[in-house]
């Protein structure tokens, strides 16, 4: 299967996740249309709140790193169903990444849901309603 590959690369990606707190490891590979791979992990904090999640992990390390245009997004934990990305990480996937964007939801079982970007975050806030008129 294609996602095959991908999802392996966010499984090794998960293996550098730093959560002392949780214990809850994620990882995700993005990979960008010329086919370059970039890896997230979460990265947690003894202040909670600046946690940092897999998959903006990979896709700020793929921004900053020039990269604008995505083909698929895989994020991954040891979870009974394919993982959800938080509400945080939703908003900021749609900003960067086009509606039509493949998102593949996995867990260590490998069952994986297929989405897009458009279907993750509906009625997201954009950047067309920053303005007024
Ligand atoms: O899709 C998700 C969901 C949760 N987490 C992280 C945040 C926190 O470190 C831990 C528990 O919520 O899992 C991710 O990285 N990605
Ligand atoms: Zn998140």
């Amino acid at each position: 299967m294609l996602n095959k590959h991908l999802i392996e690369e966010a499984k090794k990606a998960r293996e550098q996740a730093y959560v002392p707190y949780s214990k809850f490891k994620v990882g995700a590979a993005l990979r960008t249309t010329d086919g370059k791979i970039y890896h997230g992990c979460n990265i947690e904090n003894a202040a909670y709140s600046m946690c940092n999640c897999a998959e903006r992990t990979a896709l700020f390390k793929a921004y900053s790193d020039g990269e604008r245009t995505f083909d698929t997004l895989v994020v991954v934990a040891d979870t009974d169903n394919p993982v959800s990305p938080c509400g945080a990480c939703r908003q900021v996937i749609s900003e960067l990444c086009a509606p039509e964007m493949k998102v593949v939801l996995a867990n260590m079982k490998e069952d994986e849901y297929e989405t897009s970007v458009a279907d993750l975050l509906p009625g997201a806030f954009s950047p067309s309603d920053l303005t007024k008129n």
